[in-house]
């Protein structure tokens, strides 16, 4: 049998998935994680009910004009629309964390996502890699500014509002985050594939934040429940509110952080935006006192800096949580 060869994924991840599509390239064998089947582009939506969205009431409001939603959605787009040679002026290399690409290079045998990405740190401050933020579109440093301030906000009144519905003290989790929580922004670009039926946007997998807040202009992001994929619905004003792995732990395993991904689709392209909140570096979390008791027992571990542990099981395509458990 004659051999295929494809180039080594150093390679491949150093060239945008964007580029390819403008080209016509069809998917290489890295990016082919499907089996050709269970494609499903009709434009309802499944039953929306487990997943909770920050909206209106019955939800919580989150206090964000839809002016700023639009905004950063725009100048989110009008990055992603530039020539290459602009964007690749914030290019990471491909072990990088921070700046325009893909993800670092998974371990060897992993599936490559079919989406490109700008990922930045805004919080704490000191963090901020000013270097890797676009100037084009002029504006989008200062929108990118203006939401990260406006999601502090909404991480306070989601955490307080978590910790209530829980009946416990509301700054609990707050303080568990710590006064210098992370806050990351990644901009996700899933540009269309000729066949959605093989590859994904984005490959199944739980966050590893406290939690992440999701927007969005299009459909794609399904959430696995209870061995089905649920697809969140379009909304423009809403922000979705993903519970990652390190909420889990601190609620003792009451809040779940699901297992989602995100489908690619045959004729438009989609933006996402997420914030990932994470507790503060070296700052150790823990199930809440007052939620481990004779009938719920302990079920995780103090852990400190979880994120890092997560990040090396999800090179692996594998979950981290089970290292938190008793
Ligand atoms: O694009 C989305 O809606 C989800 C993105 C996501 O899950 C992530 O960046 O971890
Ligand atoms: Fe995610």
């Amino acid at each position: 049998m004659a051999a295929y060869s494809v180039p080594p994924v150093e390679e491949l991840l150093s060239k945008r998935v964007q580029e390819m599509v403008l080209h016509g390239e069809e998917p290489l064998r890295p990016y082919i994680c499907r089996s050709g089947e269970d494609v499903d582009e009709k434009e309802d939506i499944m039953d929306t009910s487990p997943i909770p969205i920050i909206s209106k009431p019955p939800g919580i409001a989150h206090g964000i004009s839809a002016s700023l939603l639009d905004k950063i959605r725009q100048v989110s787009r009008e990055f992603f629309n530039q020539p290459m040679e602009e964007k690749n002026k914030y290019a990471k290399s491909v072990v990088d964390f921070q700046g325009y690409g893909a993800d670092p290079v998974p371990e060897q045998g992993q599936f490559l996502d079919w989406s490109d990405r700008l990922f930045l740190e805004v919080f704490p401050e000191d963090g901020r890699q000013y270097n890797l933020w676009p100037q084009i579109p002029i504006s989008f440093r200062e929108v990118l500014e203006d939401y990260s301030e406006k999601m502090i906000r909404v991480t306070e009144i989601t955490s307080k509002a978590m910790a209530k519905s829980l009946k416990l003290e509301e700054n609990c989790f707050l303080e568990q985050f710590g006064k210098q929580a992370q806050l990351h922004a990644r901009f996700n670009y899933y540009s269309p594939c000729q066949r959605p039926d093989l590859v994904l946007g984005l490959k199944p997998h739980a966050d590893g934040t406290g939690y992440t807040i999701i927007l969005q202009d299009e459909v794609g992001l399904q959430v696995l429940k209870d061995g089905k994929w649920y697809t969140v619905p379009k909304n423009p004003t809403a922000l979705l509110v993903l519970m990652g792995d390190q909420m889990e732990i601190m609620s003792n395993g009451i809040f779940k952080s699901p297992v989602h991904r995100v489908v690619s689709n045959s004729r438009r392209d989609r933006i996402s935006i997420a914030m990932f909140y994470t507790p503060e570096l070296g700052k150790e979390i823990r199930p809440e006192d007052d939620l481990v008791n004779v009938d719920r027992p302990r079920i995780y571990k103090k852990v400190t800096d979880y994120a890092e542990t997560h990040w090396k099981f999800y090179q692996r395509d594998m979950r981290a949580l089970h290292t938190a458990h008793i």
